[in-house]
């Protein structure tokens, strides 16, 4: 039978399937993190469950931590409380965890793939959202409420529904300074944020096939802001290359077992898809984003839309709000807008080579005087650590830019890094929504090497002019 990517890795892990579609899928990694896991372990306490396989669980504390010196501890006591209860419950669990102190802790979305935890044709789920990032690895990764984390914790599987499929298909070679951030930004932008709803979406094509792990992690990440639970792309050389000797990949006869499997870890020649967007990688330009939705995106050589041209009431109300809280005036040039901040981090942008392509911009420059504050957050203590072997910190750090301990930091305010009321942010975030960064403040959402070049102009710029 010929099988999408997504129906093998649904096939394979159906334990009971019900008549109407409801299905009991067997999952095989559980990520865990602190902000959605304190109830979940409350519940199996009340219940006096234990947990199914406590070797699936991986446990990390990301949103709350802070990426100052770690040695006084956490200030703030909601997030010190948050990181202590995972702590805790890490510890009478017998959950492996990586806490704030290990070197391998980081953010969940990272330290997952850097860990081998994350391997081709598994079914991984975390609560939380961005979770669709590792199905970069040919797995079928989606994020679960807290009440499926206990649901998982128990048992070991999960209540779902299968999705319809949808292929986005990228083609061509991308232009120089344009990123998998921009395609994935141009893809939102054609399909918008509820694009996706209701589809697992397999991202194909020359495109995809030509990015590294990495760039296809900044894609499958933001499959949720298209609307889309899940994202993936199929194995191949790249992905193995990249799983092979890291600490929880299989060794020895097994991966050679493992990566014959592997190997079939994709739609089979003809598969349909319930739909197929198209898009050309060299039309792509470098994206920036000027509203609250990360579908409120245009290039950086064009200007801000003027809701006057819109002839859908919805939309044009939707963008004249945007736009107020945004501060920005309709037909700006983008490159006009002046920023406050800059974050390089995330999920969606804080590994290795996020790390050397915004180095690469801002080595031997100096941060523009009106940009307070240039963060830039490792996505893992490896990560950071691999940087410095490489020099990268000290370019940031001699242009300006502050160097700073892994973990979600200034991607939602949850930590102590924050935008001030009013404060503009260049960000290589995934989310752009109002009050995302802190209170009143104003983020646009663009790659690594624009972020890093809206840091030294103190303006957006078109990173291909830079070349
Ligand atoms: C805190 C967590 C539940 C949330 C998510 O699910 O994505 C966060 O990571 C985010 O990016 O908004
Ligand atoms: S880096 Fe941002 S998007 Fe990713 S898990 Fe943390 S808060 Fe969520």
């Amino acid at each position: 039978m010929i099988k999408t990517l997504y129906d093998k890795l649904w096939d394979s892990h159906v334990v009971r399937a019900d008549e109407d579609g409801t299905t009991v899928l067997y999952i095989d990694r559980h990520l865990v993190h602190e902000v959605t896991s304190p109830q979940a372990f409350d519940g199996l306490r009340a219940a006096n469950r234990k947990l199914w396989r406590t070797s699936a669980n991986l446990a990390v504390a990301d949103h709350n931590v802070p990426t100052t010196d770690r040695k006084g501890g956490i200030a703030d006591p909601t997030s010190r409380l948050q990181v202590e209860t995972l702590d805790a419950n890490a510890k009478s669990y017998g959950l492996t965890y990586f806490n704030m102190n290990d070197r391998r802790q980081g953010i969940v979305h990272v330290i997952g793939p850097e860990q081998g935890a994350t391997l081709p044709g598994m079914t991984v789920v975390c609560g939380d959202s961005h979770t669709s990032t590792h199905g970069a690895f040919g797995c079928l990764a989606h994020g679960i409420g807290t009440s499926e984390v206990e649901h998982v914790l128990a048992t070991q599987t999960l209540l779902a529904r299968k999705s319809k499929s949808m292929l986005v298909q990228v083609d061509g070679a991308l232009p120089a300074g344009v990123t998998a951030k921009d395609i994935v930004l141009a893809v939102i932008g054609k399909i918008g944020t509820a694009g996706g709803t209701g589809y697992a979406i397999e991202f194909g094509g020359s495109t995809i096939r030509a990015l590294s792990m990495e760039g296809r992690m900044t894609i499958c990440n933001m499959a949720i802001e298209a609307g889309a639970r899940a994202g993936m792309v199929a194995v191949d050389d790249t992905t193995i290359d990249y799983v092979k000797g890291r600490p929880y990949s299989p060794a020895g006869p097994h991966w050679d077992q493992a990566v014959a499997y592997w190997r079939t870890l994709h739609s089979d020649p003809g598969a349909q898809f319930d739909m197929v967007v198209t898009l050309n990688a060299a039309e792509v330009r470098p994206q920036v984003t000027w509203g609250t939705s990360p579908e409120m995106v245009t290039s950086v050589d064009g200007r801000v839309p003027d809701p006057d041209q819109e002839k859908d009431a919805v939309r044009r109300d939707a963008m004249e709000k945007a736009l107020t809280y945004m501060n920005l005036k309709p037909n700006t040039p983008i490159e006009d807008i002046r920023i406050d901040k800059v974050f390089i981090g995330s999920c969606t942008n804080s590994r290795i080579e996020d790390l050397r392509a915004a180095a690469a911009v801002v080595r031997g420059k100096q941060r523009a005087s009106n940009v307070r504050l240039a963060l830039v957050v490792p996505g893992s203590g490896l990560v950071k650590e691999q940087a410095e072997r490489e020099g990268l910190d000290k370019i940031f750090k001699d242009a300006g830019f502050e160097w700073r301990e892994p973990g979600c930091s200034m991607c939602l305010a949850m930590n102590a890094d924050r935008l001030e009321p009013g404060e503009r942010c260049a960000s290589t975030s995934n989310r752009n929504f109002e009050g995302r960064q802190g209170q009143g403040g104003r983020t646009h959402l663009v790659s690594p090497a624009m972020a890093a070049a809206a840091g030294i102009a103190g303006h957006f710029v078109d990173v291909r002019a830079l070349r």
